[in-house]
């Protein structure tokens, strides 16, 4: 008899936590003896964040594009090819921050016509201090995106709780609960989580869709249509009557998202590069990248999320490349190009 095969979704802001979250859960299947596998999709051209998965856990990438759109095609056979060649006992999906969940959504429920696999969860991780600043100013593609996240969710991770003070964490709650009045939430820092949860997702019957929250997502999505289409979650053809006339108005919520890859010819001066990333601009909002500096002997894993910095040592199996990742939006690359390549070569004068 064949099994479904569960598959959750990862949703949530650049930065916001997916990753650490990911971590954790598949620590913990594997501790119950059961098999995750990952599909994991990246705005940039590396799978910085497949480092900090287990070799052990089968694991696609999909790179270079958002699934919710420009590589949403592939998903299904991406999903597929996972399930025939590695029979897993559940798959995450890690979207890109800048992913519109409800498009993903659609990606999943679609392959699951080809494959035994059912959608069990849409976890929306949320940065506590990026919603906060985001709430603020009260506009923004970026905080439509965020509500976006939100609204479509099944489960919800309030994370980085330890940015934001107890007032304004009330207050972020309270503002949640005002887009989805449904979906459990709880509030974490590193995403810390009674993780039964996941046990309780998976063995609920019925696909994620008829669940009270999606529906919930639905009918609000279609009555905000009917005022404001752009910041709309739930757009697409299949929950639109009036598809045609409004997919020129569908704006995917990650256009204004840009993305810098540098490939580093030569390492670099580690205090040096934290400087350069201390002053880098507002519109650059995530970093990420394996990096091998001249002054210390272990490769790290940098991250920089919310203008913090964190670097954790690794020891890949493979040769992996010198790479740092720029995510944001209306930066100037080629100024960024620049400061780097200038740190490049301030080693190379100094040696
Ligand atoms: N201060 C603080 N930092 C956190 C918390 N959770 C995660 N981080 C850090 O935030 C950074 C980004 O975390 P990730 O888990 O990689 O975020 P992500 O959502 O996978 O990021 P993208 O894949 O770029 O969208 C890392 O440096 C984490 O260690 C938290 O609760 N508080």
């Amino acid at each position: 008899m064949n099994t479904i095969v569960p598959v959750h979704i990862l949703s949530g802001f650049l930065g916001s936590g997916k990753t650490t979250f990911l971590t954790q859960a598949l620590d913990y299947y594997r501790l119950s003896g059961k098999k995750p596998a990952v599909l994991m999709n990246e705005l940039g051209d590396v799978n910085l964040d497949g480092m900090l998965v287990d070799d052990e856990v089968p694991m696609t990438e999909m790179l270079s594009g958002c699934i919710c759109c420009t590589i949403r095609g592939d998903l299904g056979m991406e999903l597929r090819e996972l399930i025939l060649e590695h029979k897993p006992d559940v798959i995450f999906v890690e979207c890109t921050g800048a992913a519109n969940p409800i498009e993903i959504l659609d990606g999943v429920t679609d392959a699951s016509l080809l494959t035994e696999m059912e959608l069990k969860s849409l976890i929306t991780i949320v940065d506590a201090a990026q919603l906060l600043e985001r709430h603020k100013k009260g506009q923004g593609k970026t905080y439509r995106l965020m509500q976006d996240q939100i609204r479509c969710a099944s489960e919800l991770i309030l994370n980085k709780t330890d940015l934001v003070s107890a007032a304004d964490l009330l207050m972020l709650e309270h503002t949640i609960r005002e887009w989805n009045q449904v979906a459990p939430m709880t509030a974490t820092v590193k995403c810390q989580i009674d993780l039964t949860m996941l046990d309780r997702l998976d063995e609920a019957t019925g696909a994620l869709a008829e669940q009270p929250a999606m529906e919930h997502a639905h009918a609000h999505d279609h009555k905000h249509d009917d005022h404001d289409h752009e910041g709309a979650a739930c757009t697409h053809p299949s929950h639109n009557e009036h598809a045609h006339a409004e997919e020129d108005q569908h704006h995917h919520s990650h256009d204004h998202v840009m993305v810098y890859t540098h490939y580093f010819a030569n390492p670099v001066n580690s205090e040096q590069f934290e400087e350069l990333v201390s002053k880098l601009p507002a519109e650059i909002y995530r970093a990420k990248g394996i990096l091998q500096f001249t002054d210390t002997s272990s490769l790290f894993l940098f991250q920089f999320a919310y203008r913090e910095m964190d670097f954790v040592k690794i020891t890949p199996k493979e040769q992996v490349p010198n790479v740092a990742v720029f995510i944001g939006e209306h930066f100037s690359k080629s100024k960024l190009a620049a400061d780097l390549i200038a740190l490049e070569q301030a080693v190379s004068v100094e040696s």
